[in-house]
């Protein structure tokens, strides 16, 4: 299939590189140096666009698919409060889109069994919960979208929390930022060029209990990005990534 990449930094040169190995063409790339390339025109050239940019540019992007009639797979993250209208936009526009906070398997194996483990831990109530993020130097949102699902997965599973709570301890902490009973922390670290590592943390006065995906590189990510984009290629509407994994217990 034809694809075109919106973003052309860490991710759109590992999603080309993977793209090509499964004997795609990719036909447009963009980033800064030739937004003029961005046209309606050069995006109807492609089957697929596959979104890598930035959390200021994504929305935008996005439009621009829509407008062009080209199915669109978004894995750009730091956009979700817009989720509602974009959902909305797309039903309006008859258009399709799959987005994701992380598009790896290995994540979406994580997601299932971090919303089971959640649900058991309710007949544990001794054990408090946290969630960590540990991104590279030049990750430019806190907390990481993979991270906001796994938040999202204890919330909705697990009876003692109600909301999270974000911190990013590059900062110094702030009197406001220790969490409350029921939020859920999100501790934020960004150490060297780490290319994602999530761990969730129930820790009791006995003992720890910790749950961690840790990703070696990036081509997970680009390989998951790849197959939605494939997917999602004949496709209309609005899906997340659960769409393409079936993880029935
Ligand atoms: N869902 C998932 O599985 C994953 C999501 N991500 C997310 O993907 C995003 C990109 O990550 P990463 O590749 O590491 O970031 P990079 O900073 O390496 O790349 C961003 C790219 O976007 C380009 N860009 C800037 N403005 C535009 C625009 N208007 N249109 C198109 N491209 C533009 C930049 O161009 P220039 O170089 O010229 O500035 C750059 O090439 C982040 O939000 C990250 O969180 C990352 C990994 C996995
Ligand atoms: O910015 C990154 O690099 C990553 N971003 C995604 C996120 O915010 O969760 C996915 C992955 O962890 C890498």
């Amino acid at each position: 299939m034809k694809i075109a990449l919106l973003g052309y930094g860490k991710m759109g040169k590992m999603i080309e590189k993977i793209a090509l190995s499964r004997n795609h063409e990719i036909v447009l790339t963009i980033d800064q140096d030739n937004l003029h390339e961005l046209t309606a025109e050069n995006l109807q050239k492609a089957d697929a666009v596959i979104e890598f940019s930035m959390p200021a540019t994504v929305l935008g992007n996005i439009k621009h698919c829509f407008n062009a009639g080209v199915p669109i797979v978004v894995g750009t993250t730091g956009w979700y409060d817009k989720l509602d209208e974009v959902k909305q936009q797309c039903a309006e526009s008859d258009a399709s889109l799959m987005y994701a906070t992380n598009f790896s398997v290995g994540v979406n194996i994580f997601f299932h069994i971090n919303r089971m483990l959640a649900k058991v831990m309710n007949n544990y109530p001794y054990y408090d919960v946290q969630v960590e993020e540990i991104h590279h130097m030049q990750k430019l949102d806190a907390p990481s979208g993979t991270a906001i699902t796994i938040a999202e997965g204890i919330i909705d599973n697990l009876d003692s929390k109600k909301d999270w709570l974000n911190v990013l301890t590059t900062d110094d902490r702030a009197d406001d930022q220790n969490p409350l009973p029921d939020q859920l922390l999100i501790e934020s670290l960004r150490i060297d060029s780490v290319p994602g590592t999530h761990t969730v943390i129930y820790d009791s006065e006995v003992d720890t209990i910790e749950f961690k995906h840790t990703a070696h590189n990036r081509s997970g990510f680009a390989l998951g990005a790849v197959l939605a984009a494939e997917w999602i290629q004949a496709k209309k509407g609005f899906y997340t990534v659960d769409a393409m994994f079936d993880f029935k217990s």
